[in-house]
């Protein structure tokens, strides 16, 4: 298992198998914090961090914005929409008929896409604008930090080469928010009363898949949901904590450690929530016309090279051209 007791909560499958989701403290010492952040990135894809040093009133302020326009009527909703890919969704995930209980905004992280967003999101678009601005980059300097422990703990000889992907001003990372109303809520979305539901009779909130970019930051309200899929094929819930950040390894990570580590699959069930869920996510990619390819340091006699380069647009065309659940990595195999 990743790491000691201290540092990790146990959680019961419905098979009573204990399972261990790694709770990583990112104010430890360094060598020790790059070690159990490789180790959970192999063993999970996912983890969990605590005193991240985010203050609190950036995530506050951001989900005081979140919960002000979900509360707002759905036709003035659906005036910020369709997202294709940015803007108001509400049950449509992506283009290609897949669907969710949710509702969502999908906006890109440029400053400049987001001040002109504000005007058509927000009643006051300055405080609308401002509070997403400071939370993408207060997320992005989480992430940034995770690439550099990771850069170490792989002993990468440029300590910056992951970062430095997701740090660049044209960087192409969204920001999401996600919300799932509660299914005894009278809400527009359960008016539907058409239901998401899977062949376990589970309601679907978000449909299992992984993320396309590198690193995703994830906060939540104290509600619930989210599943992650061991590598042997067990669902484990994840126990909410507004307090911490959930990272989650994307395929563009996968690909960068030459399969080392590898994007976890998730899903959101919202069977259980008797208060809306509300989720936000950072997802960190490279600029578009970027190469994604394996770090040198990852490719050996032993372990050679098992993706082809790709562009992150190359990329992102294809994940896009498919449904939520499908896997795109086989596209680009060596
Ligand atoms: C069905 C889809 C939705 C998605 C684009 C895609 O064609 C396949 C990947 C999906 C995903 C999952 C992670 C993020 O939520 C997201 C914004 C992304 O980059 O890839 C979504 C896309 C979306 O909702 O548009
Ligand atoms: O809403 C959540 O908690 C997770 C959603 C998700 O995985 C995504 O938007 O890609
Ligand atoms: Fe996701």
């Amino acid at each position: 298992m990743v790491a000691s007791s201290q540092t990790s909560m146990t959680i019961r499958t419905n098979k009573t198998k204990a399972t261990r989701i790694p709770t990583i403290d990112l104010s430890m010492e360094r060598s020790e914090l790059s070690k159990l952040i490789v180790q959970a990135c192999e063993e999970y894809g996912f983890f969990k961090v605590v005193n991240h040093g985010v203050p609190k009133n950036v995530i506050l302020r951001m989900e005081e914005e979140g919960t002000e326009f979900f509360a707002k009527p759905s036709s003035e909703k659906c005036q910020v929409g369709p997202a294709t890919p940015f803007g108001y969704g509400c049950r449509n995930i992506g283009l290609n008929g897949d669907m969710g209980n949710l509702e969502y905004l999908l906006l890109h992280t440029n400053p400049l896409s987001i001040s002109q967003g504000s005007k058509i999101i927000a009643n006051d678009p300055n405080k609308f604008g401002c509070a997403v601005n400071d939370y993408i980059e207060a997320a992005k300097e989480v992430a940034a930090e995770i690439l550099d422990l990771v850069a170490e703990g792989l002993c990468v000889p440029d300590k910056f080469s992951l970062s430095n992907l997701i740090t660049d001003f044209s960087s192409d990372s969204v920001f999401r928010i996600n919300h799932y109303p509660s299914l005894n809520q009278k809400t527009e979305l359960s008016k539907h009363n058409s239901d998401q539901l899977d062949s376990n009779n589970n309601n679907i909130g978000f449909g299992e898949h992984s993320d396309p970019q590198i690193l995703t930051i994830l906060g939540s309200n104290n509600v619930s949901g989210l599943q992650i899929s061991t590598f042997n094929g067990f669902w484990i819930p994840v126990p909410s904590d507004p307090d911490a950040f959930f990272v989650i390894v994307g395929d563009s990570l996968q690909v960068l450690t030459n399969g080392r580590f590898r994007s976890v699959r998730h899903r959101v069930l919202t069977n259980t929530i008797v208060k809306a869920r509300m989720s936000m996510m950072y997802f960190a990619a490279a600029p578009l016309n970027w190469w994604i390819k394996p770090l040198p340091k990852m490719v050996t006699p032993k372990n050679p090279i098992i993706y082809k380069p790709f562009t992150w647009a190359q990329y992102k065309e294809a994940a896009y051209s498919l449904k939520l659940g499908d896997s795109r990595l086989h596209l680009f195999q060596a």
